[in-house]
């Protein structure tokens, strides 16, 4: 069974490596205008109509942008809460209270956050979620997500399962990052949707 995992583990490893050196290939012009479309698609989801608390993050890099994204939804009068990346890879959380009440972090040597500044209202936050934003680096047709590797997320929805939590989780992420089938290990969760610059992608429960 190890043997198994960690051939799972690798292979993940592989996948992330060859995911990641497509984003970085991109120009920035394709990144903003990729975060403009993924805004407007995101914001038609039906969950996103009635939510009145999100979870979401700050877009980095070539990641797919969440800009335009987070301040539609402040628009709306959504309570957009953002993660907050603590020493074991968990996260807790802050609400958006504007681009100006971000700050810039960095952890030993790993890639910049930008995180709200303010207020920590702790891990268990998230549960007042109606809906959660997932970063990602892929999903597959099954709806299983590999993210960056720090597990922070399958622990989100971890949480939000042993609570009886039921929020949509929704991953955001660029159209040749939806594939057919993907590296899944034990304690990975499935996510509900996907949501690319070109549309919207449902996956069965
Ligand atoms: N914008 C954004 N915010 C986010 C996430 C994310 O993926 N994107 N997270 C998603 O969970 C959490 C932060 N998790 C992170 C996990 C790994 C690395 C990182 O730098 N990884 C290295 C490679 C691995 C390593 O060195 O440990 C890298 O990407 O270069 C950074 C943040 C919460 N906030
Ligand atoms: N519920 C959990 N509690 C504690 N650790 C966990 C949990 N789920 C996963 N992990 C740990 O997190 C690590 C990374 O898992 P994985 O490679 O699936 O990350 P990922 O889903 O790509 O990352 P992320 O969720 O941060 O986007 C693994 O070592 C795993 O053991």
């Amino acid at each position: 069974m190890d043997h198994v995992a960690g051939a799972t583990a690798d292979g993940k490893r592989a996948v992330r490596r060859d995911l990641l050196a497509v984003r970085a290939a991109l120009s920035d012009e394709e990144v903003a205008q990729a975060a403009v479309a993924l805004a407007d698609r995101a914001l038609g989801l039906p969950e996103l109509a009635t939510a009145r608390t999100v979870a979401a993050y700050v877009s980095v890099g070539h990641e797919p942008g969440t800009g335009a994204l987070l301040d539609a939804l402040r628009e709306r009068g959504v309570r957009v809460l953002l993660p907050v990346l603590l020493a074991d890879d968990d996260l807790d959380w802050g609400v958006y209270e504007g681009p100006g009440a971000l700050v810039e972090t960095e952890r030993g040597g790993r890639m910049r956050l930008r995180e709200p500044g303010g207020e920590r209202l702790g891990r268990e936050a998230v549960l007042d979620a109606d809906v959660v934003l997932l970063p990602g680096l892929a999903v597959d047709a099954h709806g299983v997500r590999m993210g960056r590797g720090g597990g922070s997320y399958d622990r989100v929805l971890a949480r939000l399962a042993a609570a009886g939590a039921d929020p949509a989780p929704v991953v955001l992420l660029y159209g040749h990052e939806v594939v057919g089938r993907l590296p899944v290990e034990p304690h990975d969760r499935p996510v509900r949707v996907a949501v690319t610059p070109e549309g919207v992608h449902r996956f069965p429960r």
